[in-house]
C-alpha cells in the first residue's frame, strides 16, 4: 500500500461517527460520504439518502460499504510520540522521568546510529501506529541525521502524515549521546528540515519539526538558535514541558534567570502558534497564560504520565482556559502506540483529578471528561495541535478523507432468544475461539449506536480497525478485509 497508488472516486457507505463540538458526537447510522480522486470529501448524505447516485460523475464511483456493526471514524492524531523508543514499549519498571531517561531511553536512542536498526524499528512502528488508526503523528526521532531522514522517507512511502523531528541535545545528556556543539546541532537540524522539504515540497504528508528534547538537555544559546532556525524555516517546534517535579526543579537550577520552565522556552522564541508542548502537567496560571497568549498547543499524554508517575494533567482546566489540547501516546514513556488507549487513559486521568489526586490538588467534580470529549481530543483537538484543523479531524465537505473503518465483529451467538430459559435445552458450549480472537468487543445486537461507540472506546483495539485511509489513499487494511 504505497503512497503512489491511484485513488478512484469512492463513496463510503454506512454508519459514520465524528465530533461536531467538544461535547457532541454526530452518529449517523446510514450515511454516504463521497471522496474524489484527490482524497477530498465532495458530499455527505445522511438518513439513507442515495441522491449521490444521480450526481454527474458519481454513478460509476467505487463503493466501500460498511455493513454490520461498525462505523467510519476520523483517523486518530498522535500529537507526541518517540519512534526510536518503540522497542522499549512497556519497559519502565518503577522509574520516574530522569532515571528512566538514563536507564532505558538514552542507550536505546543512541543505538539508532545503526541505520539497519533504525529501519527495523521505524518500519515496525509506522505499521503499528497505522494499524491502530493513527493517520497523523508528531514524531521525535533521534539526534542522528540519516536515521531521522529515514523516518521521514518511511512515513512518506507508507502515506502516514507526519511531523518528523531530529532531537537536539547539547547539554547534560551522556557523552555518547549528545550534540557536539550548538553549531552542529543547528546544522544537523537544518539538514533534516531540508531533506524533509526535498522529499515532500508541499508538506502534504511529511513536514519537519524543530525538536529541542527538553530544557535540561539544551543550553540557553542552543535553545535560542533553534528558535531562530524555526522562525527562519517556518517550521513547527516540539518539546516537553513541566512533566515531572524533579525536572522542574532541575530547570530552575539550570536557568536561574528564568521566571519559570515555560519562560525558558519563551525567552528562546520557542513558543509560537506552531509549537507542541508535551505533558504540561504542573504549569502555573502564569505559564498557562503565556502558552495561550503565544498560541502554543498542548499534547496530553495520559498513559505516559501515569507510567512514569509524573502526575495527573488537569485537562478540564486547560480547556476551560482556552488552551488547545490533543492526545499523545508518548511511546515509550507511554506503554501503548494506540490513541484509542489514550482516549481511555485521558478519561481515567480526568476521573483521578475528579476524585482528588494528591498531585492535582482538591477533588474537582467538573474534571471528568466524557467519551465524546476524549474522542474530540483524539481527532479535532489533535488536528488543531498539528495545524491541520482545516483539512482533517472530522467529516465535512472540503476536508480530506483521513479515516478508519471500525468494525465491531459478527456479534455474540444468539443461543437463547427472549423469554424463559430452559437450562437443559441448551448445549453448554461457549462462544467460538475464532469469535473471541477476532474482537475484544462483544456485541449482543441490542445496543444503541451510542452504546456501540462507548463499547468500542472502552474495550476496542486494533482488531477493530479494519482499514485506514489518508487523503483517500488506503494505508492499512486488516488481512481479512476485502474492499
Ligand atoms: O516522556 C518523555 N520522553 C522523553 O523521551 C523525554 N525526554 C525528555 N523529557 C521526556 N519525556
Ligand atoms: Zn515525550
Amino acid at each position: 500500500m504505497a503512497a503512489s497508488q491511484t485513488i478512484a472516486k469512492t463513496v463510503y457507505a454506512g454508519a459514520f461517527v465524528h465530533s461536531i463540538s467538544l461535547t457532541e458526537l454526530e452518529i449517523c447510522e446510514n450515511g454516504a460520504i463521497g471522496v474524489d480522486e484527490a482524497g477530498v470529501i465532495q458530499f455527505i448524505e445522511r438518513n439513507g439518502s442515495e441522491e449521490w447516485k444521480e450526481k454527474e460523475g458519481w454513478q460509476s464511483a467505487k463503493v466501500v460499504r460498511l455493513d454490520g456493526k461498525g462505523f467510519f471514524f476520523p483517523g486518530f492524531i498522535d500529537t507526541h510520540t518517540h519512534a526510536p523508543q518503540h522497542p522499549n514499549t512497556g519497559l519502565f519498571g518503577k522509574t520516574t522521568l530522569l532515571d528512566w531517561l538514563s536507564t532505558y531511553t538514552f542507550p536505546l536512542e543512541a543505538s539508532l546510529s545503526s541505520l539497519p536498526k533504525a529501519h527495523r524499528i521505524y518500519t515496525n512502528f509506522v505499521s503499528r501506529t497505522l494499524s491502530n488508526g493513527t493517520t497523523t503523528c508528531a514524531y521525535y526521532a533521534t539526534r542522528h541525521v540519516p536515521a531521522t531522514n529515514l523516518l521521514s522517507s518511511i512515513c512518506l512511502a507508507r502515506g502516514q502524515r507526519a511531523l518528523v523531528g531530529r532531537v537536539c541535545m547539547d547539554s547534560l545528556s551522556p557523552e555518547y549521546y549528545r550534540d557536539a556543539s550548538i553549531d552542529s546541532a543547528v546544522a544537523d537540524s537544518r539538514a533534516c528540515v531540508e531533506y524533509t522539504r526535498s522529499i515532500d515540497p508541499t508538506g502534504a504528508i511529511v513536514r519537519p519539526i524543530i525538536t529541542p528534547r527538553f530544557a535540561p538537555s539544551c543550553t540557553a544559546p542552543c535553545l535560542a538558535a533553534l528558535g531562530a532556525l524555526a522562525r527562519e524555516t517556518h517550521s513547527y517546534i516540539q518539546t516537553h514541558v513541566s512533566e515531572n517535579t524533579s525536572e522542574i526543579q532541575l530547570v530552575a537550577q539550570l536557568f536561574p534567570e528564568s521566571k519559570s520552565y515555560t519562560d525558558v522556552y519563551d525567552t528562546a522564541n520557542l513558543l509560537t502558534e506552531k509549537t507542541i508542548l508535551a505533558h504540561a502537567i504542573h504549569l502555573s496560571k502564569q505559564e498557562r497564560d503565556t502558552i495561550r497568549a503565544r498560541g502554543a498547543k498542548i499534547s496530553h499524554c495520559p498513559a505516559s504520565n501515569t507510567a512514569l508517575t509524573s502526575g495527573c494533567c488537569r485537562v478540564r482546566q486547560l480547556l476551560d482556559e482556552g488552551l488547545t489540547v490533543g492526545l499523545g501516546t508518548d511511546v515509550s514513556g507511554g506503554f501503548s502506540p494506540s490513541i484509542l488507549e489514550q482516549v481511555r487513559q485521558a478519561i481515567w486521568t480526568s476521573r483521578f483529578v475528579a476524585m482528588g489526586d494528591p498531585s492535582a490538588g482538591a477533588a474537582d467534580g467538573k474534571a471528568k471528561l466524557s467519551t465524546a470529549e476524549a474522542l474530540f481530543l483524539a481527532t479535532r483537538g489533535g488536528a488543531q495541535v498539528v495545524g491541520l484543523a482545516d483539512s482533517v479531524g472530522g467529516f465535512e465537505v472540503g476536508k480530506e478523507w483521513d479515516a478508519q473503518m471500525v468494525t465491531l465483529g459478527e456479534g455474540v451467538a444468539d443461543g437463547a432468544g427472549e423469554g424463559q430459559v430452559d437450562v437443559d435445552a441448551f448445549e453448554v458450549g461457549g462462544t467460538s475461539t475464532a469469535l473471541l480472537e477476532s474482537t475484544n468487543v462483544d456485541v449482543f445486537g441490542w445496543e444503541s449506536s451510542e452504546e456501540l461507540v462507548e463499547k468500542w472506546v472502552y474495550s476496542g483495539d486494533d482488531r477493530n480497525c479494519a482499514a485506514v485511509w489518508v487523503r483517500g489513499r488506503l494505508v492499512h487494511k486488516r488481512n481479512d478485509v476485502v474492499l
